[in-house]
């Protein structure tokens, strides 16, 4: 066909008239490489020759390339000619692909030495390279809970003021609320309230059940002092105070009865005017005493449960005790579960406490075969308003028929809180947050918002801004008398002074008032007060120190960790950690003593230096000089990997600063010494 031919014809014209070119120019080039080169070898011809057989176009594409475009370039003084590349079967390999087959294959051109320096220089490949280890910070955020990533930050000089007018300022608190908040001397809503307070009072939230759509869960992080404990507080009143029948409708658990009767404190002054009733179980009192307390009848089966308190504070273990062992002490019209102390109480397993809570906020009722039967023929008599919707579902009803047959939920919304609120995602993960909400305090640039979540992820806890760190360096033996300088020059008063146990709280405490009876024997001074605080005391007892330390009776109070978490003593001016802190998350609950609520205060170190001189004090002291060797180093790491090194102002003190005080702790030490020599 004509069409068909034309181009055929005409192409194989040009692509004679192209290689008629290609011939010329190749004529050319080997007229002058003989002439540069003397005879042309055998082996060049073949290849040559090989090479008149390609296509021409691709001839022509390659006359284009540096190697070729300019035969009359002075050639390199070379013995021999660059060895002239091959192009194998395989179209699509690149130059350098042709060079490599040739150099591996020396079967082209087996009689010609090879010579260094005569092969072109290959194309260097990328090398493989490994990709940047990702950073601590990347880390932290991989794979992090999707709720952390929005959580909401509230600057901490957030504040709302609380107005007594009849419009609530956007605090949502009822009038008697806040009349009964100004009482107390509160006048304006603290930062982490200030956003807790809208969201749990919002208008869809107020319903006492919501089996539907379920209130969502709340974890909360803000710094020591910072007003928590009203952050739940004061949503717990105003949501149940409309109730009408006494219900078991909000738990609060805490770790330890001093903080049971915190709590029970600051509830009974706000629900005042409600008819809100208020139990604690902490074991202080009998298991029948306190069954007695919360739970209105034991004899009857009550599927609906039975209960004379509203609000119940509580230690992990009593409470367990009362799910077991307590008839028809039931938690299934919960309304609010606030673990308060969350991380230190996430980490107790003690029989397993969350599980069999949160087992109980769902559980329904074990009913037997003839209760069953009893209920068929006479449901009236369950009265079913005093169940929860939850556990009305699960009992055997009259049909009713529906369309869309909805599953219930527990109403039950867990409300987290802590200064240190872990990130552990495993136990985070066995409270089973249900579309949680975090709230943190943290940052006022909100430029710096993911930086702040960083920090909060990586536990590096906010503190609060009114607190001054101070730290001092020591020989061991020297600690107790640097102890007493400071005491003196710094005239701290309304201190709480921590030691690692409650031995040495004893100890301690022995020396000083020897130390203090000598010092006011010989000078014109009032002797210090001190005490100690710990578990060993009675309850009665502890009650007393801590009324007499409040009412500043008591002017040093030595204990152990017992009360580092939650306690709230507003007179608190220092915090001494005479025995460093075992990791960060103690440090900030300790130094969080004071400076609380935006009020001023210090916090004093005492770091033993590397190097130990056992004194005569520390022999009684002492028992692992191994931890002691590591603490000064162990403790500014602990700061510095928490990014707070710099906050802390390092104190020293010079011999001469003690000179004054030497005769006084020598009697001191010699009275301690007789002391013991005579108990033993
Ligand atoms: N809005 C407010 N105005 C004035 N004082 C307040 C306000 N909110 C709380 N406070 C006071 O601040 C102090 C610290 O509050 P709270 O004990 O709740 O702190 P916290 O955040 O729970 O601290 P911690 O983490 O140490 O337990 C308390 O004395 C409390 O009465």
């Amino acid at each position: 066909m004509p069409g068909v031919e034309g181009p055929t014809a005409s192409s194989s014209k040009v692509k004679t008239k192209a290689k008629q070119r290609y011939l010329k120019r190749k004529k050319e080039r080997r007229k002058q490489r003989s002439k540069g080169y003397g005879e042309v070898q055998d082996g060049e011809v073949a290849v040559d020759d090989v090479e008149d057989d390609v296509d021409a176009v691709d001839d022509d594409d390659r006359a284009g390339s540096p190697e070729n475009s300019n035969p009359t370039t002075p050639l390199p003084s070379k013995p021999k000619r660059p060895k002239k590349r091959r192009r194998v079967e395989d179209e699509d390999d690149d130059d350098a692909m042709a060079v490599d087959t040739e150099n591996l294959s020396p079967k082209t051109s087996p009689e010609r030495p090879r010579t260094p320096g005569t092969l072109p220089a290959l194309p260097s490949f990328p090398l493989p390279a490994l990709p940047n280890a990702p950073s601590k910070s990347e880390l932290a955020l991989l794979g992090l809970d999707r709720a952390l990533v929005g959580a909401e930050l509230i600057p901490p000089s957030t504040i709302l003021p609380i107005p007594l007018a009849k419009e609530d300022g956007g605090t949502r608190l009822s009038e008697r609320t806040r009349r009964r908040l100004r009482d107390i001397g509160v006048t304006e809503l603290f930062a982490v309230q200030t956003a807790l307070l809208p969201f749990l009072l919002s208008e869809e939230s107020n319903e006492l059940y919501q089996p539907f759509d379920p209130p969502r869960d709340v974890c909360v992080s803000a710094p020591t002092g910072s007003g928590k404990t009203l952050a739940y507080v004061l949503p717990i009143i105003e949501t149940l105070s409309e109730r009408v029948v006494t219900r078991l409708r909000a738990l609060i658990v805490l770790p330890t009865r001093d903080l049971v009767t915190q709590v029970r404190e600051t509830i009974e002054v706000l629900s005042k005017g409600t008819k809100l009733r208020i139990g604690t179980a902490t074991g202080q009192h009998s298991f029948a005493h306190e069954q007695s307390q919360l739970v209105q009848d034991q004899t009857d089966v009550l599927y609906g449960g039975s209960s004379k308190v509203d609000i119940l504070i509580c230690t992990p273990g009593r409470l367990i005790d009362h799910i077991v062992g307590t008839p028809n002490f039931s938690l299934q019209h919960l309304r609010f579960l606030v673990i308060d102390e969350a991380d230190r109480l996430l980490a107790q397993s003690f029989q397993d406490w969350l599980a069999q809570v949160l087992a109980a906020t769902r559980s329904q009722p074990s009913i037997s075969e003839e209760e069953r039967r009893k209920l068929n023929s006479d449901w009236n008599a369950l009265r079913p308003d005093s169940c929860s919707p939850i556990v009305l579902d699960g009992l055997s009803q009259p049909y009713i028929p529906a369309f869309f047959p909805e599953t219930k939920s527990t109403s039950c919304q867990k409300l987290l809180f802590s200064a240190t609120l872990t990130q552990d995602p495993g136990k985070l993960a066995a409270l089973g947050l249900r579309d949680p909400k975090y709230f943190i305090v943290k940052g006022e640039d909100k430029d710096r918002a993911q930086s702040n979540l960083l920090d909060v992820v990586m536990e590096k806890f906010s503190m609060p801004a009114t607190l001054r760190e101070h730290m001092t360096v020591m020989d061991p033996s020297q600690k107790p008398l640097i102890f007493f300088h400071i005491v003196q020059t710094y005239k701290i008063r309304n201190a709480l002074v921590f030691t690692k146990s409650a031995e040495s709280t004893t100890r301690l405490v022995r020396l000083f008032e020897f130390f203090e009876r000598e010092r006011t024997q010989n000078a014109d001074s009032s002797t210090l007060v001190v005490r100690s605080y710990s578990s060993d005391l009675p309850v009665q007892e502890r009650k007393t120190i801590l009324e007499q330390f409040k009412n500043e009776k008591i002017n040093l109070l030595v204990c152990s960790d017992l009360i580092s978490r939650g306690i709230d003593i507003s007179n608190v001016a220092h915090v001494i950690s005479y025995d460093v802190p075992v990791d960060m998350r103690k440090y900030v609950h300790r130094v969080g003593r004071t400076a609380r609520a935006g009020r001023e205060g210090d916090a004093w170190t005492l770091v033993e230096q590397q190097e130990v001189h056992i004194s005569l004090y520390l022999e009684i002291d002492v028992t692992d000089s191994c931890t002691l060797k590591q603490k000064a180093r162990y403790f500014k790491q602990m700061m510095k990997d928490a990014d707070h090194f710099d906050r802390i102002r390092r104190i020293k003190v010079n011999e001469r600063d003690l000179e004054p005080l030497l005769p006084y702790y020598a009697s001191a030490l010699q009275n301690l010494k007789d002391l013991y020599t005579r108990q033993n």
